[in-house]
């Protein structure tokens, strides 16, 4: 294993803005459609000396079975339009819009986000996702155009028509592949970064293939140490195949994490706000996603439905589900119903215990920070990208407890010492391709 000592960490946090981690009835949880929340919290995240704001992307409000996912309630502002006014109410926080490949078009993207590094004075980055269903099309007359791996082959098109834009000066650009046809030019000169920072999220084998090829970061599930080891030892490798160097790509797990003052008290906090986050009304939402029917007459706290799924809904390409969630969904179901009658489960009780949603690190400021640095020093990662459930007093215990402790350890800045998204990430300049 390769052991870096001047390994340092970079942080950035993921605001998602739907979704179960949030604590959506704690008074204290800013509006995510209002501009105060994100001015709040990327200044605390200046404060904290982090590399990027980092907003999801959803251009559909999921349903389940044509209605509105309880999980989803208001859907999510567009990222650009929201980062553009942090720009101006900021002054090193890195921006980073995640943005699909599938609906979007390159000339169109290539001009959103090179005016967002203009606006920000080179912070842009863009997180390339192609989404995770196909019926997000529906809003474009495209519901269901792209099978999963079509969709990272139109991405690793797109993301070369695009990059062809940023470095062609405004020459014409012509591409004709099977997926992206332009001929454009660039409507706007090279911007501070000459092109954003390019992120990358999503794990399967299209996913790492397109990171190793395109992205300077790399927003990776894969948390657990051995799985980030794992993944970084994976990424490398195709790095290499790709005749990049090791070292050209950020990767940040996403994380998220609950401090207390002694360890007994952080596994309390934990687990308090777990089944704050997975409520009855929550249980029940999270069942009908893989039963695909309306299950809101079951008691949470009784048994299991006693119906099965329907067969239409089992088409994967409509649900909110991870593809690796969604095969094999019958066979769960099935386990469930064995885990929950064996120990006489309520559906409350069986979602708490087969929902994976274990807080990443929780634990004392010091124990955590003492786990981090192991993991970068060991090059498992990077840094982290973290998910609050509370926006913005979760980021606070982190900037003020957290922080210090690593910047003890030496492997987090006490100063930015860039202004760019791409110097504070301490990436080579960007290779400009046609
Ligand atoms: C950490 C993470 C964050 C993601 N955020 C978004 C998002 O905000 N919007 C979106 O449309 N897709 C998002 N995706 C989904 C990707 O678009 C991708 O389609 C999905 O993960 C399926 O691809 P995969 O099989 O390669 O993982 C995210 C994926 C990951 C792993």
């Amino acid at each position: 294993m390769i052991v870096s000592e001047h390994a340092q960490l970079h942080l950035g946090v993921f605001y998602v803005g739907v979704g179960a981690q949030y604590l959506w009835d704690d008074p204290s949880n800013g509006a995510h459609t209002e501009i105060e929340t994100y001015v709040s919290v990327a200044r605390t995240l200046e404060r904290g000396l982090f590399d990027a704001f980092f907003l999801g992307d959803g251009q559909r409000v999921r349903e389940n079975r044509g209605r509105i996912l309880a999980l989803d309630v208001a859907g999510r502002p567009d990222a650009i339009t929201q980062l553009s006014a942090l720009a101006a109410a900021t002054t090193h926080i890195g921006l980073v819009a995640t943005q699909n490949t599938t609906y979007n078009f390159p000339a169109d993207l290539a001009r959103r986000l090179s005016t967002l590094d203009f606006l920000s004075g080179g912070r842009a980055g863009w997180n390339i996702v192609t989404t995770d269903n196909a019926w997000t099309g529906a809003n474009f007359r495209r519901g269901g155009w792209l099978d999963h791996e079509r969709r990272y082959d139109r991405a690793d098109q797109f993301v070369e028509a695009a990059s062809a834009l940023w470095a062609g000066d405004r020459a014409v650009i012509e591409r004709r592949t099977d997926l992206v046809g332009l001929r454009a030019a660039a409507t706007v000169p090279r911007s501070p970064q000459g092109r954003p920072v390019l992120f990358q999220a999503g794990d399967s084998p299209g996913g790492r293939e397109l990171a190793a090829k395109h992205a300077d970061v790399v927003f990776s599930a894969n948390t657990a140490y051995d799985k980030a080891l794992a993944y970084a030892t994976d990424l490398r490798a195709r790095l290499a195949r790709h005749g990049r160097p090791a070292d050209a790509v950020r990767i940040l797990p996403g994380a998220t994490v609950v401090l207390g003052d002694t360890p007994a008290d952080a596994a309390e906090r934990s687990e308090d706000i777990r089944r704050r986050q997975l409520n009855p009304q929550r249980a029940i939402s999270f069942l009908e996603q893989y039963w695909g029917r309306d299950l809101s007459g079951y008691d949470p706290h009784g048994p299991l439905p006693d119906v099965e799924p329907t067969e239409e809904e089992l088409d994967p390409s409509r649900g909110t589900l991870s593809v690796e969630h969604r095969t094999g969904k019958l066979d769960r179901i099935r386990q469930w119903r064995e885990l929950a009658e064996s120990k006489n489960l309520s559906i409350h009780q069986l979602v708490l215990e087969v929902q994976p949603r274990e807080h990443s690190f929780v634990g004392t400021p010091g124990r955590i920070a003492d786990e981090w640095a192991r993991y970068v020093r060991d090059r498992a990662v990077d840094g982290f990208n973290i998910s609050p459930h509370l926006v913005p007093a979760a980021l606070d215990d982190i900037v003020d407890k957290l922080v210090p402790e690593l910047q003890d350890r030496g492997v987090y800045r006490t100063a930015y010492e860039g202004t760019t998204l791409r110097e504070h990430l301490k990436l080579p300049k960007a290779g400009l391709r046609r």
